[in-house]
């Protein structure tokens, strides 16, 4: 029962946590330093010449001098770790409460047999706050600190998308502000055997950015077929494109496979914002032309690609297969 992960001093990994060989990470994998780390206090241009090459050679990039206040991510960090330790029966008060939704046994990418060593909070944000009446209210302060990291979070999203679509030559406004915001935080307690298990198995985003928070070390990205751990940085956001940058580029920019790996000594929580496209997704007419005909039939990023991307997430570029033309 993953409960037992959960509360008990195990010190062996209960079987269904136990990965298939081919799956476990093994091997120790550097940490690279290369990640490129993007001063957002850089002249604009600089800044967004810089972004738009980490997302050339990288997919993965990290922000700092990013205007979110330290304590602010401090305070947002407290408040779900608090909430990760609540006793596992009031957590699951929230196991589905609307959109907002807590597992702490969550899925394998692609078999029923196995679980990532991992629990996860979901829950909207939306512009208007109305999804606060969904959100924990314990801690008390969750609400208060989670409404302003969540806009703060919001009004980065706005910029590094300018910056983006200014560096790429995409028309101002190219991405829109009509995004989907969703948190998804992932807490990853303390693993008596890192090498048999992991936290999040490798996979590509299926959202337009996410926006993540770490302070503990655990992620990893998948680089010329061999994987690389990023670096924490204190107070610095790691950023990375899915999917749907793909499409919009034409295949120019390729969104990253990564995984996260367990810890026997720290916990470790990430908080992922992710945000989703509130409209169709294909091709931007500057990508596209008689030299360059489009890859990908436009789609409908909810309703036709999100379906599609749960059914293919452990073949890590399959999701966008069928979205191709003459595939
Ligand atoms: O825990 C992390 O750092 C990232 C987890 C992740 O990749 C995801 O939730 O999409
Ligand atoms: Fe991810």
């Amino acid at each position: 029962m993953a409960n037992h992960m959960i509360s008990s001093k195990l010190n062996a990994v209960t079987p269904t946590y136990v990965l298939p060989m081919h799956e476990r990470p093994l091997a120790p994998v550097p940490i690279d330093k290369e990640i490129p780390v993007i001063d957002l206090g850089e002249e604009r241009a600089v800044a967004a010449q810089q972004l738009v090459k980490a997302l050339e050679q990288y997919g993965f990039f990290q922000v700092i001098n990013h205007g979110i206040p330290d304590d602010l991510m401090d305070e947002a960090m407290e408040v779900y770790e608090e909430f990760f330790n609540l006793p596992v029966k009031e957590k699951e008060n929230y196991a589905e409460k609307e959109e907002t939704l807590y597992t702490n046994n969550p899925k394998h990418h692609a078999s029923k047999e196995h679980k990532y060593w991992k629990e996860v909070l979901e829950h909207n944000c939306n512009i208007d706050g109305q999804d606060k009446q969904t959100w924990p209210s314990n801690p008390p302060t969750f609400r208060e600190v989670i409404g302003a990291y969540s806009s703060e979070v919001r009004k980065l999203s706005m910029i590094i998308f300018d910056l983006v679509s200014e560096g790429l030559g995409l028309e101002a406004g190219y991405f829109g502000k009509g995004h989907g915001q969703r948190m998804f935080v992932n807490h990853y307690p303390i693993c008596p055997d890192p090498s048999s298990t992991l936290g999040t198995g490798g996979h590509c985003d299926p959202n337009l950015i996410t926006i993540c928070q770490q302070q503990v070390y655990g992620l990893q990205i998948l680089k010329n077929d061999e994987w690389i751990g990023v670096e924490p940085l204190p107070h610095a956001f790691v950023v990375n494109f899915g999917f749907p940058i793909t499409v919009m580029t034409n295949g120019k920019l390729k969104s990253v496979a990564h995984r996260v790996v367990t810890n026997k000594t720290q916990a470790r929580t990430a908080i992922g914002t992710y945000f989703c496209p509130a409209n169709v997704v294909e091709p931007a007419k500057s990508f596209v032309g008689p030299e360059n005909p489009p890859l990908f039939k436009p789609f409908k990023w909810g309703t036709e690609f999100l379906p599609h991307y749960f059914k293919n997430r452990a073949v890590y570029h399959a999701a966008l297969e069928a979205f191709k033309i003459n595939a």
